[in-house]
Parts: C-alpha cells; sequence; structure tokens
C-alpha cells in the first residue's frame, strides 16, 4: 500500500510543533548537532591559565568573531542548524547538486510547499519549513549563473544570495545557519572569488548582526572549496578580533523605508530572473515534468533545464543590461565583463572515509549515477549533469514563511566539522578532537578554480 502523502502545511504545522528530542525520533539517518561543529576560533590554551588578582573581577570574555563561524567539510542535509541553505534554481522546485540532494532528503512536502512560492529571482531568498532534514528550516536562494564571464553585476548578485540569506535568517529570529558554496558548481561561478564574497559578506553581516545569530557555518563539500575556505577563514575571521560593536545595524526606523516584502522573500535590488520572465520557461514545462520532478527528477525534463540553462548563459541572460528589468546595484557595463580562466577541476564526490559515522549515512538517494573518475565519463563541458528540472511554473498561494523553536539533537555523531588551523582543534566542550570528515556519496559537481583580474 503506497504511503499516504502528506500535506505540507498540516506537517509544518506539526513539525513546529515538536520540540527537538521529539523531532530527533522522526530523523531519518545520521545528524550532526551544532555543538559538535567547533567554532573557527583557535583558543589559546594559556588564556585559561591566566591569574586572577585577588578580588578582580572577572574580565568580560570579548566576543570574538570566530566564535560565531565555522567550516565545515561534508553533506549539508545532515547538519541540525536551525536553517541550511539552498543553491536553488528559479523554479525552487528542486534540480541536481546540493539543491536534488536537499530535496531528495527533505522529501515531498519540501517540494510542495516550494510550488507555493512562485519561484525565486537570482540574489534574493526564501524560506521554508525543513521537513525531514534535521535543519527545521530551508533557505533557497539563487546564484548568478557566471559560466566564463563573471562581472560586477555577478559578484553583487552572489553577495546578495549570502546577505538576503542571511536576512531570513534575522527576521525568523534563527540562531544558525549552514552555506554550501551557491554558484561554484554548475553556475560555474569560479571557487575562488565566490568564498571571498560569501566570507566577506558574512563578516559584515555578522558584525552589525552580532547579537542575532550564534554561528554561521560554511559548508564545503570538495577538496579544493576546503582549501581555500581553509586559508581564508584565518584572514576573515582572525583568532583575536573581536566583534566591533560600533559597526551595530541601521536604527530600525531606516529598515521601515525597505519595500514591502511577500512573506519569507526578502528582496533587493537584483536581475529578474529569465527562466521566470522568458516565454520559453513558461511552455519548457509539461504537466508529466512536474509528476516525473515530484517524483524524482525526469531525465528529459533535465535536458530541457540543461538546454535552458545553456541557452540563458550564450545569450547572456546573466550579462548586465541585457535582461534585466531592474538592475542590480553597482551592474557591470558591458566593458567591465572580466574573463575567468576556466581551469577545471573535475572532484569526486567525496568518497567513504575511514572514520566513517558507525550509524549509516542518511540515504539522501543521491548517490552518483557513474563514479566521475571513471575513465571517459562524458561530463558535459559546463557540469550540468543530467538531474535539474524545472517543472510546471508554481503557483503563488504561500501565506508565511515557516516559525517555531529550533530542534536539539538527541544522538551525537563524532565531530566531523574543520576547525582553525591549530594543530590541536578544540571543540566547544574544551577537550581536543580530531576533525573527521564525512563521506557523502552526492553527484560530484564541477570545480572552478578560476580567478577574477580585476580590470
Ligand atoms: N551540480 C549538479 O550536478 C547540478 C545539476 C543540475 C542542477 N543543479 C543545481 O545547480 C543549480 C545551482 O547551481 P550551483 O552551482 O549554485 O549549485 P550546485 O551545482 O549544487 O553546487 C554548489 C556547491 O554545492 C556543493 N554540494 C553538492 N552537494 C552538496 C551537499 N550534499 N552538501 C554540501 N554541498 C554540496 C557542490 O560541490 C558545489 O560546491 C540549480 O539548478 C540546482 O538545481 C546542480
Amino acid at each position: 500500500m503506497s504511503k499516504k502523502k502528506k500535506d505540507w502545511k498540516v506537517e509544518k504545522a506539526r513539525l513546529l510543533d515538536l520540540s527537538l528530542e521529539e523531532r530527533r525520533k522522526d530523523y531519518r539517518g545520521n545528524h550532526v548537532p551544532l555543538e559538535k561543529i567547533p567554532t573557527w576560533t583557535r583558543h589559546d590554551k594559556s588564556k585559561g591559565k591566566e591569574g586572577k588578582e585577588e578580588g578582580e573581577e572577572p574580565k568580560a570574555v570579548p566576543v570574538l568573531l570566530s566564535d560565531k563561524v565555522s567550516l565545515y567539510k561534508g553533506d549539508i542535509t545532515i547538519l541540525e542548524v536551525d536553517a541550511i541553505v539552498n543553491a536553488a534554481n528559479s523554479t525552487l522546485l528542486g534540480g541536481g547538486g546540493v539543491d536534488g540532494c536537499i530535496h531528495k532528503a527533505a522529501g515531498p512536502c519540501l517540494y510542495d510547499e516550494c510550488h507555493t512560492l512562485n519561484g525565486c529571482e537570482t540574489g534574493r531568498a526564501k524560506i521554508t519549513c525543513g521537513y525531514d532534514l534535521p535543519a527545521k528550516y530551508v533557505i533557497h536562494t539563487v546564484g548568478p549563473v557566471a559560466r566564463g564571464h563573471v562581472g560586477k553585476a555577478q559578484k553583487e548578485l552572489l553577495s546578495q544570495c549570502y546577505q538576503n540569506s542571511l536576512a531570513l535568517v534575522k527576521e525568523h529570529g534563527l540562531r544558525s545557519v549552514a552555506f554550501p558554496c551557491i554558484s561554484t558548481g554548475i553556475y560555474g561561478f569560479p571557487n575562488e572569488p565566490a568564498a571571498e564574497i560569501a566570507l566577506e559578506t558574512a563578516k559584515t553581516w555578522i558584525k552589525k548582526n552580532v547579537n542575532e545569530v550564534d554561528r554561521v557555518v560554511f559548508c564545503v563539500f570538495l577538496d579544493t572549496d576546503f582549501k581555500i575556505y581553509k586559508e581564508k577563514m584565518s584572514r576573515f575571521f582572525p583568532q583575536d578580533e573581536d566583534v566591533d560593536e560600533e559597526g551595530a545595524e541601521a536604527p530600525a526606523e531606516e529598515e521601515e523605508e525597505q519595500e514591502e516584502r511577500a512573506p519569507g522573500d526578502v528582496a533587493m535590488e537584483s536581475q529578474t530572473d529569465p527562466f521566470l520572465s522568458s516565454p520559453q520557461a513558461e511552455a519548457a514545462v509539461s504537466v508529466e515534468d512536474t509528476e516525473m520532478a515530484s517524483q524524482g527528477y525526469g531525465d528529459e525534463a533535465m535536458s530541457q533545464e540543461e538546454s535552458e540553462d545553456k541557452k540563458d548563459a550564450a545569450e547572456g541572460e546573466t550579462v548586465p543590461g541585457k535582461t534585466m528589468k531592474s538592475e542590480p546595484a553597482g551592474a557591470a557595463r558591458e566593458d567591465e565583463e572580466m574573463d575567468c580562466s576556466e581551469d577545471v577541476a573535475e572532484e569526486r564526490a567525496i568518497g567513504p572515509s575511514a572514520s566513517e559515522p558507525e550509524a549509516s549515512p542518511r540515504q539522501t538517494s543521491c548517490a552518483p549515477k557513474s563514479d566521475p573518475a571513471d575513465a571517459g565519463r562524458d561530463v558535459p563541458d559546463n557540469g550540468d549533469s543530467q538531474d535539474d528540472v524545472r517543472p510546471e511554473k508554481p503557483n503563488n498561494n504561500n501565506e508565511d514563511a515557516v516559525k517555531g523553536e529550533a530542534p536539539q539533537s538527541a544522538e551525537v555523531t563524532p565531530p566531523t566539522a574543520i576547525t582553525g588551523p591549530a594543530e590541536e582543534t578544540r571543540t566547544q566542550g574544551g577537550d581536543s578532537a580530531e576533525s573527521e570528515v564525512i563521506h557523502c556519496d552526492l553527484n560530484q559537481s564541477k570545480d572552478r578554480t578560476g580567478d577574477l583580474e580585476e580590470p
């Protein structure tokens, strides 16, 4: 007998009403609780030994920026944080890469709720319930497509993805969020400049909202990104930089000037999403595609998506000034287009590691169809896999975003995060811990390491 399909609204209300202990009973697989993801701070052991003068008032421990961030390498779908960010496409109806994994791990209710959001424009963010994920929420954002050309507009739009996602974290009173490397997979944003934008945007936001968030986790998946982030994290989040209160957020009244937003939609100036506005997109999806999409992403629909993506990229859909109804702030002119070296290195999905946690990892059913390391694997030149789909254009009747308490984690899995550059790392509990790397059998995604030449 087939399982009765849940109503996403009923399921969302039920989940939001559960305590963390109750939610954990529903988890389908492994999870990593936040307290097992060490912060980037490198506690200098000597600090703990400073003697206190007799009667001396205990010094207030300054809040370090590096206490607010973590670097984690592995599958974002098992992180038990308040929200994970999805690198989605403009339909918000699933696809491949991290988008495909999140949808498959969250279950069909995620697709059903996304279907009511009426898509999402590049640079913007929308929030849904996390459903079967350990994360309470999913924040969906659409990064810029940057295959081969990255201009000021793409860089600004990528920054807006992080800004708008963090704005939703604040708006919904969430305390922890995990970001994948947005746009660096099939959308082709070079890994290194993307990391700069991610870290810079997050740092600026945290300094202005120091009391609004406890942790921002940068969740990398590829070795290349891990190396890039590990090198940059110490520069952006040095272990001796206090959070500077002077950078506090603008007074509330200034925020009132911002445009009225649809619930769960944090809008900023950004390009009109070519997919939502192009007639081809309207025709792009049949009901049959929708059925396949909700069942698990049909290949023919993906080839439609792929041809759409390729067409967008070819026609410069993301090139500033050509297709946008509203130019994003600081949109680059045509002549500011910068080529980035397409030094594309194919990275394998992170295979099983010796330190794999005891429990069988979450069945994300994202196992690659074939091992990318196999000789002669036909990988499309832009990294498109055959999983992305653009099912039917969604309708628009979502009342509001989700609200509620974040879950707590019940079982504890070995720490799998990467901590600061210290040889010996410390968990939040203070004892040293080997940082381990979990494996995730997921779609490999192309990895670009091109650099942007400044004009
Ligand atoms: N990569 C693919 O094979 C593929 C195919 C079709 C669509 N998509 C997706 O790609 C478009 C967005 O492009 P994008 O470059 O922003 O996203 P992306 O292609 O998913 O890549 C973003 C980053 O996420 C990484 N990643 C993949 N799986 C996981 C995971 N489980 N946990 C953490 N990180 C992970 C991936 O290695 C890359 O660094 C959307 O259409 C979306 O549906 C991806």
